[in-house]
């Protein structure tokens, strides 16, 4: 397996320690599992750039990108709303506009046609990144940053759903191309 392969997959083995130190007691576990997050963070920047570098980009490459970001951070939002840090209409949205994006790529997987992450969908995971650290910072530190974190999800949960939107539309407008 490549190096950014690897790379993609540690994302997905990471998700496992990361979200048991966020979920179990003592509270000060958290802070390790920010560090870890972190570090899982990192590898999503770094895989897609070294594949390009080393002029290993990939199809399976492409898919474990998209399935390792999906397990890391709907993990994670899950935990959040189970201790109570996030609300449930937002780890809804993300778990419908994710599945519902999956299937219209299966769908279009079916007519021969690879639909890739595009730029809204990677700004989504970037911002979806910045509130789970938001989210983390409530947990370890006794900062009052409550306001802030509610209008973080609300845009969170607008760039989420335009993103899904665009994917949705593109499909739409590439099949009535193709009849
Ligand atoms: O738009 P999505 O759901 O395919 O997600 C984009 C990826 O997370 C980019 O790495």
């Amino acid at each position: 397996m490549s190096i950014p392969n690897l790379l993609t997959l540690s994302r997905i083995v990471l998700t496992i320690p990361l979200v048991a130190l966020l979920y179990y007691e003592p509270k000060e576990w958290a802070i390790w599992s920010f560090a870890i997050f972190i570090i899982a963070s990192v590898t999503d920047y770094l895989d897609g750039k070294l594949a390009r570098k080393l002029n290993q980009v990939s199809t399976l490459g492409k898919f474990l990108d998209q399935i390792s970001d999906k397990i890391l951070i709907t993990s994670l939002f899950l935990v959040f709303m189970f201790i109570g840090k996030v609300n449930f209409w937002l780890v809804f949205l993300i778990i419908f506009r994710d599945t519902f994006v999956s299937g219209i790529r299966m769908l279009a997987a079916s007519e021969g046609v690879i639909i890739a992450a595009n730029y809204f969908g990677k700004f989504k995971t970037v911002s979806q990144i910045i509130l789970l650290c938001f989210l983390y910072l409530q947990v370890i530190t006794n900062w009052d940053i409550t306001a802030f974190v509610i209008l973080l999800q609300w845009i969170v949960a607008l760039i989420t759903l335009f993103s899904g939107i665009v994917y949705v539309s593109g499909y739409l407008r590439n099949s009535e191309r193709g009849k």
